[in-house]
This record gives C-alpha cells, sequence and structure tokens, in this order.
C-alpha cells in the first residue's frame, strides 16, 4: 500500500468492491420462478432483482431505501472555450437552488422520497454554508482541459476520496440505495472526453449538444474534445491519469461515490452522461463495480448510449431527458424498489394455491 491516506482509501475501497454472489443470484431467479406470475412476465425487472441479490449475498436482497441522492457540483476549465451556452455562475446558483429545495431533482426526491445531498467538490465561487450542502471542496474548479491536464493527481485523488467518503456516510446513516446527481456547467465535454477515452469511440460519436447548442456550437465541441483526447494521448493510460487529464472534479468525485456504495454493498442508482462517464472510470478502476450499478435512465446525449452499452446496463427509463442533477435516476427509483419488493411480498404458487402452468418443465 501507498503511504498517501487518500490512495489508500481509493486502494482499500476497490479492494472492497464484491464479486456478485452466484448463489444468491440462483436463488433469486428460482424465486422469481416460483412467484405467481407467468415466468419472466416481470421482464427486466426480474433481471435488476436478481443482480441486487447478487450484489446483497443474499436472496432477497434488502429493499433498496431509504434513498439518498448525492449532487457534486463543480465547475470546468473548458468552458473558456464557449462549449456551453451557459455562464459558469449558474453553477452556484443552481446549488443555491437545491439548498433551498426548487430544483427539478428537489421536487422528483420529494416525489419518491429520497434524501438530497449536495457536495461541493469545486464549484469556482464561494458558497454560503446552508443545510445539506457539504463542502468537500477540492479546488474553484478545474483547469481547461484543451489547454493541459484538467486536474493534477492529487485534486483527482482528493475528489475521489471525497466520494468515497459521502457513500460510506450516506451507508452509515442507513441508506440502502445511493442515487448519483451532478451540477456542472460544461460538464458534458469531460463526459465527453472520458466517455472517448474509455471507450474508445471518436469525439464525434459521444459528444452531444448538453444544455443545447446549436451547429456552429456543436462542431466546436467536437473539435475540442477531439484535440484534447490528441493532446493527452488518449485512449490509454491510467484511470486516475484519464480523469487528471480531461475529467471533472464531480466526474472523479462520482466514481468514487460509485466505487464506495459498491464496497457497502449498497446499489447504486445512476443518472445521465455524466454518472455515466464517472462510472466509466470506476469500472476501469474496478470492473466487479458493475455490479452494484443500475442505470435509471437513457440520457439524449450520445454518449451516454455508447456508455451504458459499453457498461453492459440496461437503462430502465427513457424519456429523453437531458437535464442532470439526478432526475432520471430518481425517477427510476420506485422501480428498482418495486423489482425487490417483489421477491419479498408476492406469493409462490404453491403458498396461494395458485395452479401453476401444466407440463411447465416440459415445455420450458
Ligand atoms: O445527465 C445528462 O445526461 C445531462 C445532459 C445534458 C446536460 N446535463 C446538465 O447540464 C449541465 C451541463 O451541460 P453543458 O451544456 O453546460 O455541458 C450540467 O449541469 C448537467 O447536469 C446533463
Ligand atoms: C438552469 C440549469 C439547471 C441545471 N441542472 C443541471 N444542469 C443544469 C443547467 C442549467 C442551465
Amino acid at each position: 500500500m501507498s503511504s498517501d491516506p487518500m490512495s489508500d482509501l481509493i486502494e482499500r475501497t476497490v479492494a472492497a468492491v464484491p464479486r456478485p454472489d452466484e448463489a444468491a443470484m440462483r436463488d433469486a431467479r428460482a424465486h422469481q420462478d416460483r412467484l405467481t406470475k407467468p415466468r419472466g412476465a416481470l421482464g427486466a425487472l426480474e433481471d435488476v432483482s436478481v443482480r441486487l441479490a447478487g450484489l446483497a449475498g443474499t436472496c432477497p436482497p434488502p429493499l433498496p431505501a431509504p434513498a439518498a441522492v448525492a449532487i457534486f457540483a463543480a465547475d470546468h476549465g473548458v468552458h473558456a472555450q464557449g462549449v456551453s451556452p451557459w455562464p459558469q455562475e449558474v453553477t452556484a446558483q443552481m446549488v443555491a437552488n437545491f439548498a433551498v429545495g426548487g430544483a427539478v431533482a428537489n421536487a422528483f426526491a420529494r416525489q419518491v422520497g429520497a434524501e438530497v445531498v449536495v457536495v461541493d467538490v469545486g464549484v469556482a465561487a464561494d458558497l454560503p454554508a446552508a443545510p445539506g450542502l457539504l463542502d468537500r471542496k477540492v479546488a474553484r474548479g478545474t483547469a481547461d482541459l484543451s489547454q493541459g491536464p484538467a486536474m493534477t493527481a492529487e485534486q483527482v485523488r482528493r475528489a475521489v476520496a471525497a466520494g468515497i467518503e459521502v457513500a460510506g456516510g450516506l451507508a452509515d446513516a442507513g441508506h440502502r440505495c445511493l442515487i448519483t446527481g451532478d451540477m456542472g456547467i460544461a460538464n458534458t465535454t469531460a463526459s465527453a472526453a472520458l466517455i472517448a477515452a474509455f471507450t474508445g469511440l471518436p469525439a464525434e460519436r459521444v459528444t452531444g449538444r448538453g444544455t443545447g447548442i446549436d451547429d456552429t456550437v456543436h462542431a466546436r465541441k467536437i473539435e475540442v474534445v477531439r484535440t484534447a483526447l490528441a493532446r493527452h494521448g488518449l485512449p490509454g493510460g491510467d484511470p486516475l491519469d484519464v480523469l487528471a487529464a480531461v475529467g471533472g472534479l464531480e466526474h472523479a468525485a462520482l466514481a468514487g461515490f460509485i466505487l464506495g456504495a459498491a464496497a457497502r454493498r449498497v446499489p447504486v442508482l445512476l443518472d445521465g452522461v455524466i454518472a455515466g462517464a464517472a462510472a466509466l472510470a470506476a469500472a476501469a478502476l474496478c470492473p466487479d463495480v458493475v455490479a452494484a450499478c443500475v442505470a435509471g435512465h437513457r440520457s439524449v446525449e450520445p454518449g451516454h448510449a455508447a456508455t451504458v452499452e459499453h457498461l453492459g446496463l440496461r437503462p430502465l427509463v427513457d424519456l429523453e431527458l437531458r437535464l442532470g442533477e439526478g432526475t432520471g435516476a430518481l425517477l427510476a427509483l420506485p422501480l428498482v424498489q418495486s423489482s425487490v419488493r417483489v421477491l419479498h411480498e408476492v406469493a409462490t404458487f404453491d403458498s396461494a394455491g395458485v395452479s401453476d402452468k401444466e407440463s411447465r418443465s416440459a415445455i420450458d
């Protein structure tokens, strides 16, 4: 082990991520087949319940409740390249909005009964203290990834460690489902660069329109991603170095958050393209982490479809969302909870006295 406490925390967390428990998954699959419904009738929800049994190492797995969404906020030096139509101050202004419960993520969280925690890992402005706002500021935004490394190695480790600690704190507080959220003007540019770096796909395949840009700005954004990849010699290299080269502080923290949840056997419900890019980094550090992840929704961003495919995840809802904040994942929370509740509460053919399909074993 290294002597640096943050590297130690990251190494210990990666080492604690469990392999999926095959026996618990077999039990869950067999139990699903005994429940009073035609086999497979709950489609993808059955797969979610089986995966969560594998993560928990027991069948049925714990109900994924209570849930908390952690919204990691940070700013981006690449904003200077004109890749977003919005001013950078909107990041800090939206953090203030989250803190008073006024954002879409707050409304959705209230709807599904999730706690909201906002984590400043790299907002450029000073933020006044507020309830539910954690100050884990590593830097006042990243450097411009198109001109040089976005972060130092030390900043990446501190942000990943912050994410691990937030996940651990929420798990200690009794949360049994952790939800990723993000806020960061220009972070879809960093997301595209990370996705290209981890999947090997070209910039034009994974770079989208973020909060909404015209064709001219979109072409410039693709060029920014393309030249950054070339400048940093990507794809290739150590995952933490990739994060340092083209990532955001919220991506690094989210990668830590995902690893931290998995290490505690707590499922992590992923939001859109920013969470997906962070999950690629987490999976590059520790492939088993994917077993703890559920893709909440499919974002409009083209890089997100490529990301979930690369990770082998199936998004639960597709509503053409492109907001971030954790909104798509929050909407999917009742689906994940319902999938596990089935294993706890639904009667079997035997217990309910319901006739099973005749000659079932011969046909199936
Ligand atoms: O989650 C997504 O897939 C998503 C897609 C497009 C935009 N966003 C949000 O929009 C912001 C970044 O957009 P942009 O255009 O400034 O790069 C950031 O705060 C994200 O949360 C999020
Ligand atoms: C207003 C606004 C809200 C957001 N929430 C997440 N990203 C965002 C970007 C903008 C611009």
